[in-house]
Parts: structure tokens; sequence; C-alpha cells
């Protein structure tokens, strides 16, 4: 991790300056150091990673930037995504979309499922995305280990990891493996149902059992627990007086589909800051000094 003076930067309307430490992978692209007001107000973080991913040739150019030499917005990198699904993979496949559209400047490598028959593994299939079984399950016989599926993530050079309805827990040593680069989707306004048992429509069943007047999606970073990682964006929705469970999952999805793009468009475009008392925040991508 390679430090900077970290003086607090004048600009984001802030109730206190903001002091961004801007957390991304080893890069020789001068267009990071655009993406601060002043470099020397971000502490970069620099994961320990074996030595820089193979590019192939449909993801990006041989120098590992989208476009035709194009490098993108401020010379990122476009950064390569493994997605992690138990179901149908809606919000996997608004995602795939914002790859393919430009809107995500990155692209899916590996679609990861403990169900290979799931609607989000068929889509995988059906668009060329490798489609890795983890975990073992005790039935079937594929399925990789944990040690088998860091070997093959690394092989295929996965920046970031995104979980999209995975009803599994990230084993640690992945966890460990991605510092700051697991995310994951939760439909409820974490602090709130959130936790082991707290998956699917359960999650929308408490939440309308509880009286509550709002719910939302979370995107936040994933640690070793389930949903207590630090908290990156929320939308909000309407409880309404008669609402089913269903109703509202469809309600809360629909803005899923939204904020996850959005939050993975700004892991990507390195416009993720960490706030000095650890809390992330998203720089937005037309004017750099507006933070949410
Ligand atoms: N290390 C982490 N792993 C995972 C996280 C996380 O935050 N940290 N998030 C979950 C997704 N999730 C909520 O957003 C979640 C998924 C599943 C469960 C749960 O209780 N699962 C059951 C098993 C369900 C099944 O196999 O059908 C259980 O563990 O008993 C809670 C929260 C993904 N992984
Ligand atoms: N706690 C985890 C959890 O409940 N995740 C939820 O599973 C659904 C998956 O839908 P999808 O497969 O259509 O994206 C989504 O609503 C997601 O928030």
């Amino acid at each position: 991790m390679a430090a900077a003076a970290a003086a607090a930067p004048a600009g984001p309307n802030l109730r206190r300056p903001l002091n961004p430490v801007l957390a991304t992978r080893p890069t020789t692209s001068p267009g990071l150091r655009s993406a601060t007001k002043n470099p020397a107000n971000a502490l970069r973080c620099k994961r320990l990673r074996p030595p820089e991913p193979r590019v192939y040739a449909n993801a990006a150019t041989k120098d590992g930037y989208s476009g035709g030499g194009d490098a993108g917005a401020g010379g990122v990198r476009r950064k390569r995504l493994a997605v992690f699904v138990s179901g149908g993979g809606s919000n996997y496949r608004a995602i795939h979309e914002a790859t393919l559209s430009g809107v995500v400047r990155g692209d899916v490598v590996a679609l990861v499922t403990d169900k290979p028959g799931c609607g989000g593994a068929e889509h995988a299939r059906s668009n060329g995305v490798p489609v890795v079984v983890f975990p073992k399950s005790k039935s079937a016989t594929e399925g990789v280990s944990v040690s088998e599926l860091l070997n093959t993530m690394r092989d295929l050079g996965v920046d970031f990891v995104l979980l999209a309805g995975y009803l599994k827990l990230i084993p640690a040593e992945l966890v460990r493996e991605y510092p700051r680069s697991i995310l994951n989707i939760h439909p409820s306004l974490l602090p709130a149902f959130g936790g082991k048992g707290y998956y699917g429509l359960k999650v929308h069943k408490a939440a309308i059992a509880s009286g509550a007047r709002y719910s939302g999606p979370t995107v936040h970073f994933v640690d070793e627990h389930y949903d207590t990682g630090k908290t990156l964006a929320q939308r909000v929705v309407p409880v309404l007086a008669n609402d089913t469970p269903e109703e509202l999952a469809a309600r809360v999805l629909h803005e899923e589909h939204q904020v996850y793009v959005e939050a993975v468009a700004a892991l990507c475009d390195d416009r993720i800051v960490w706030r000095e008392d650890g809390v992330p925040l998203i720089r937005n991508r037309s004017n750099p000094d507006e933070y949410t």
C-alpha cells in the first residue's frame, strides 16, 4: 500500500473535508491520478496480487484498455468481473448488459454459481461466459474447491467479485484475496433485515411484518460475515399498507437493477473513495467534487 500525504482537500460539499482514500488495483495508468483533484490527497491501496492478468481478445485491446486503444475515462484499465448467482440472475443480466452498452467499463469473465441449472448460469452459457460451480454440492459431481476457485479467478485476472443473489457464504480466503473488491446487493436497507436467514422473500416478509414504511436495496462491500460489510449505496421505496412480499420484492428489484449498475460502474471507473472513517463513497462521474 502506497501512502501519500493526506492533507484534507478543499472542495467536496460535505460536513467536513473529505480525505479521499482511493482504493484501486495496481496500474501504470496516469489516469488514476486525474481521478482525484490532488493525488497528494489520495491514498492508493495496492493489492499484493499475481502478475497482471492475461488479456483476452474479446475483453479488451492487447493493453487491456477498453475500445480500440482508447483507454476510456481518464486512462482507466477495463476491469474483469466475476459474478456470483444462485437464481434467476436478473441483477447479473443487468450488469452484463451494462458492460455491453459501455455504462460499466468492464467485462464479465466468469459466472460462479452453486446452482448450475439456475437462470443466471443458463444466461451465461448462452452468452459465452464461463460457468464455474462453487461450492461443490454433496450430490452432484461437478464443482470446485476454494483453492481451485481462487486459481481460476487468478488465471482469469478477475479484478472484482459481484454477488448477485448468491446464497452461500463467501469464504474468508476469497474475502482476503479481494480486499475492498467484493460487492453484494441485498434487498433491504441494511442493517435492517440482514444476516443469516435473510434472503429472497424472507427479507420482504420481515420488512412488511415489522411495519416499516420504507425499504429498498443496499449495495455493500463484502466481509467474512453475511451483510455486515460497509454500505456503498442504497435506494428507498415505499412499503404500501397492502403490499404482499412479492409486490414489495418487485418494487425493490427494479431499484436494485439501477443502483447495482451505478455502483459497479463506479467500481470499474476507480470512482470509489474511502472516507477517513472507513465509509466508502461514490464520486460522481461528471462532477468529481460530488460524492454520494
Ligand atoms: N462472506 C459473505 N458472503 C455472502 C454475503 C456477505 O455479505 N458476506 N452476502 C450473501 C448474500 N446474502 C444477503 O445479501 C445472503 C445470502 C444467503 C443467506 C443465508 O442465510 N443463506 C442460507 C443458505 C440458503 C441456501 O443455501 O439456500 C444459510 O447460510 O443458511 C444470508 C444472506 C452471499 N454471501
Ligand atoms: N440476501 C441475498 C438476497 O436476498 N439477494 C436477493 O436475491 C434476489 C436475486 O434476484 P436475481 O437473481 O434476479 O438477481 C435479489 O432481490 C437480491 O437482492
